[in-house]
């Protein structure tokens, strides 16, 4: 059996100043890879040719395949254990022929339709990219995006095996994974990396960070379901926590909302920092507890700040939780939240039922404007659906609150109208929620919604309330008031 989880596919105009390709591979090798694909696009074939014979050498030593790109030529030359395929190159059936059955052929596809005639035709594995972007290849065809490489696999039959390529590195591996379990228990086999590897400074220390990566993203458990009143006790122990340890939260958010949400972030506990340049957020990520990103109002510094921040927080493994405001509104808004939730691993996702049914890709709630036009007649199944779709925690606002992770499904009715009434209420609550991230996502989520929920209750009670206005400072004064003993005796929760 070809373990194809770790795969080195190799550019040696890439490779780190400091070493040879040999070495490189040797490097790789060593530390772990588990199939190494020759892949020279200058090359004559002589280089070629002695180039292949020397990296034979080690990927024999190791028991492991060395594949050759492209060129059918140099693998039998070589006998390599196979060759790996583009839909330009020599087609399958003479490679095939050429090869015999004994050797591995590997077919890129971009479509669904280009995996499914290789599998057909016989191929042993499909290569299925580009996942993400690449600065190693000119690519024809924009990136698909972990969920289209799920489309791609799930078309496919059950035994067919499958890697994805392109922009695929350390911090992103196990997210890759993991997003393509799909409904049937089918994952992809594994990874191919070209410049996370190549191009390292420490080529071993690189291998073993994407070995752990693809490790954690192989792990499909399914999380054990908790009870209402037991998920409220964890829901109490977070809020102790949470005034305990005051997190930092950087915040990447829009204009309209950053004051109230500075001072939300306060009030309940944590340590609010707005930043979005991209020369800071790296230096900020050691000391944040969790990455608010939050498309209210959109620029260009905001958009590169937070797939920055947003990188340097997977690496870091910082939860991220998304707040894609208006996402059904505009279509800036939507191709936004399709970058940040196709290049980064994101946590949570927090929106009302038009930004939640966008991401879903059902546009089955309108939006006017950032406001949901009406809501959803069966929460808990849009939150439940997207959550398996998205592989992040979902938390849906209205009326009924719902969170779920794709396992469990809860709704929270706490709240008031008032909420409904000042700007910034959901945006405040995505705020909670990431006060609370450094705990289990679904319990975070339900403890930020509850939080909101909860304090608006109190805020609306009190004598000098008003009307929105007076509601909202009373709501920043109720997170402040809140403790674990409201939230224990107000919180209403129900599994769906
Ligand atoms: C594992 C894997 N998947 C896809 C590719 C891309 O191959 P191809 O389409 O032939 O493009 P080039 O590699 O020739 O640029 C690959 N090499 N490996
Ligand atoms: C060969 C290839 N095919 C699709 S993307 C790609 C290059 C991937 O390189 P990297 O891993 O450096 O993004």
């Amino acid at each position: 059996m070809v373990d194809y989880s770790c795969y080195l596919v190799t550019d040696s105009s890439l490779v780190h100043h400091s070493r040879n390709l040999v070495d490189t591979v040797q490097q790789a090798v060593d530390a772990g890879v588990t199939i190494v694909q020759l892949r020279e696009k200058e090359l004559e074939t002589g280089a070629f040719i002695e180039l292949a014979r020397k990296l034979l050498e080690i990927t024999k030593k190791a028991n492991i395949p060395l594949l050759i790109n492209d060129r059918v030529d140099v693998a039998l030359a070589v006998d390599a254990d196979g060759v790996h395929i583009g839909q330009d190159d020599m087609p399958l059936s003479i490679a095939r022929r050429l090869l015999g059955n004994g050797k591995i052929i590997g077919v890129t596809a971009a479509t669904i339709e280009e995996a499914k005639v290789a599998v057909e035709n016989g191929a042993d594995y499909i290569g299925i990219g580009a996942c993400f972007g690449t600065s190693t290849k000119k690519l024809k065809k924009i990136p698909m995006g972990p969920r289209g490489v799920l489309e791609i696999l799930e078309a496919l039959p059950a035994n067919a095996k499958a890697v994805t390529i392109g922009g695929i590195n350390s911090s992103n591996a196990e997210r890759v994974i993991r997003h393509s379990h799909g409904s049937d228990g089918r994952k992809l086999e594994g990874v191919a990396v070209v410049s996370d590897i190549v191009a390292a400074e420490n080529v071993p220390e690189k291998v073993a960070e994407l070995k752990q990566a693809i490790a954690r993203g192989f792990i499909n458990t399914v999380p054990a379901s908790i009870y209402p009143d037991e998920l409220k006790l964890k829901v109490a122990q977070v809020f102790d926590k949470l005034r305990a340890t005051s997190p930092l939260v950087h915040h990447i958010t829009n204009f309209v909302v950053m004051n109230d949400t500075a001072n939300a972030t306060l009030a309940l506990g944590g340590s609010p920092i707005m930043a979005q340049n991209i020369e800071e957020v790296h230096e900020l990520g050691k000391f944040v507890g969790s990455l608010l990103l939050n498309i209210g109002t959109l620029n260009n510094e905001f958009v590169t700040g937070m797939v920055g921040a947003g990188k340097a927080a997977n690496k870091n493994r910082t939860p991220i939780i998304l707040d894609p405001v208006g996402a059904g509104a505009s279509s800036l808004r939507k191709s936004t939240m399709k970058l940040l939730t196709d290049s980064l691993d994101i946590g949570i996702v927090k929106g009302n039922a038009g930004e939640i049914s966008c991401l879903a890709g059902t546009g089955e709630v309108e939006m006017r404007g950032v406001d949901s036009v009406g809501g959803t007649n069966d929460g808990a199944s849009m939150v439940t659906r997207t959550s398996k779709l998205e592989k992040s925690v979902i938390a849906m606002t209205g009326v009924v609150d719902y969170v779920s992770d794709g396992h469990r499904t809860y709704s929270i009715h706490n709240g008031h109208e008032y909420l409904g009434k000042i700007t910034g209420s959901g945006c405040m609550a995505t705020t909670a929620i990431a006060c609370y991230a450094a705990d289990d996502l679904l319990v975070a989520a339900i403890a930020g919604l509850a939080s909101m929920g909860v304090a608006a209750e109190y805020a609306a009670k009190r004598s000098d309330v008003n009307g929105p206005n007076t509601f909202k400072a009373a709501l920043i004064d109720e997170l402040h008031n809140l403790t674990a003993e409201k939230l224990l005796q107000s919180l209403k929760l129900q599994k769906c």
